[in-house]
């Protein structure tokens, strides 16, 4: 939201909102190469999906998994600008607080893998058995 905007109401604001999220989308996008990477992993993925035909509820799981690591990963890098924004220089709390956000992403990231072996490895099988 634009500073002149804060105290603006209506349909205009939510338009603005729209499109500083989209900027920031974008940021993300073309400068964090792990979102670069998880965006690849998750065209594989729904391909793997669509090609093995998984359920509805299986596809609202892969949606709700992907969409997560997204989201993190935006905050993520969120968290590393307000940092950088704080300090330049070397400091401990600063170590700490980007290898926390970064772990959030990583915890996720795991589960995620083991969700999408959970899911795919029966079809997998099932074809090649
Ligand atoms: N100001 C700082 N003080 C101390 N350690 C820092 C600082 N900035 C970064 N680090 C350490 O260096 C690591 C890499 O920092 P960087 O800002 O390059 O983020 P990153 O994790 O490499 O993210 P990405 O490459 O996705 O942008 C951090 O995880 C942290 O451990």
């Amino acid at each position: 939201m634009g500073l002149q905007d804060r105290n603006k109401r209506g349909f205009t604001r939510l338009l603005r909102s729209f499109g500083y999220a989209f900027q920031g989308l974008k940021h993300v996008f073309i400068n964090e190469q792990n979102m670069q990477v998880h965006f690849c992993l998750a065209i594989i993925v729904f391909a793997l999906a669509v090609w093995l035909d998984v359920t509805r509820i299986e596809w609202l799981i892969l949606l709700v998994v992907v969409s997560g690591i997204f989201a993190l990963e935006i905050m993520n890098t969120a968290i590393e600008r307000t940092v950088d924004l704080v300090t330049e220089e070397y400091h401990p709390i600063a170590k700490r607080a980007k290898d926390v956000a970064a772990s959030a992403v990583f915890v996720y990231s795991v589960f995620a893998v083991i969700i999408g072996l959970v899911l795919f490895i029966p079809y997998l099988l099932e074809m090649f058995l």
